[in-house]
């Protein structure tokens, strides 16, 4: 079985609550409330300044140029790319630097990047990639049922471009490369590896569960 397979088995149950979340249910009905979709697209912006860092020390892990490669694109397309869905949707809300600036980070948001951070300064290059792993695939997977349930959503004019910005190929493309590279770095793991390696898995998936439901709730 391949890494992947095994940490993607370990966590389905958790998987399959991000769809059946109320807030994740309500952008595919196009019913979300917008203050929180707001609340999350300004913790999801403050979240991401903090992952973008967790690929940084990534690439100073990495032990071949082309895993730095791999770190280095994330931490380009994140400071250029994927903050353009945030900036757009900012645009719309009429967010401004001093809102922003304001904003403190909900304890489960500073929590996760707090224990993405940990592994990566404490580890090394393919478990920073088991922890970044549930990030980057689990909005693919849920963008793209999403849009299997009801392919309406794309077309929703104001949740429309989340929908279909995380189920579009600037971001599956970069996964695949991931989940072959993860795959490749710990196909000669032992047991005991794969087992941290499937907690790191385990305990980011948790995250990233907890990070739907602290925008339901807009905890501060
Ligand atoms: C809490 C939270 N989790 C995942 C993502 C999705 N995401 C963030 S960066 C990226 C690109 C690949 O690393 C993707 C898909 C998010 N925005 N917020």
């Amino acid at each position: 079985m391949k890494t992947t397979e095994r940490l993607l088995s370990a966590t389905a149950d958790i998987w399959a609550a991000y769809n059946a979340h109320p807030f994740v249910m309500g952008i595919q009905d196009g019913t979300l409330a917008r203050d929180k979709f707001k609340y999350y697209i300004l913790q999801d912006y403050l979240y991401l300044e903090e992952y973008a860092k967790v690929f940084a020390i990534g690439i100073a892990k990495a032990k071949s140029l082309d895993t730095m490669r791999l770190f280095s694109r994330q931490v380009n397309f994140l400071t250029e790319g994927e903050m353009n869905i945030h900036r757009g949707y900012m645009g719309a809300f009429t967010v401004s630097q001093e809102e922003l600036s304001a904003t403190p980070r909900a304890l489960d948001n500073l929590s996760y990047t707090s224990y993405m951070l940990r592994v990566a300064y404490e580890e090394g290059e393919a478990e920073i990639l088991a922890a970044i792993l549930s990030c980057a695939y689990s909005y693919e997977v849920i963008a793209k049922t999403i849009l299997k349930n009801n392919p309406r959503a794309a077309e929703h004019p104001f949740y429309g471009n989340w929908v279909k910005g995380y189920a579009g190929s600037d971001f599956c493309d970069g996964n695949v490369v991931l989940l072959d590279t993860l795959n490749f770095l710990t196909c000669n793991y032992t047991e005991d590896q794969l087992q941290h390696l499937t907690d790191i898995f385990v305990a980011c998936s948790r995250y990233e569960l907890a990070f739907w439901e602290m925008a339901w709730n807009m905890s501060k």
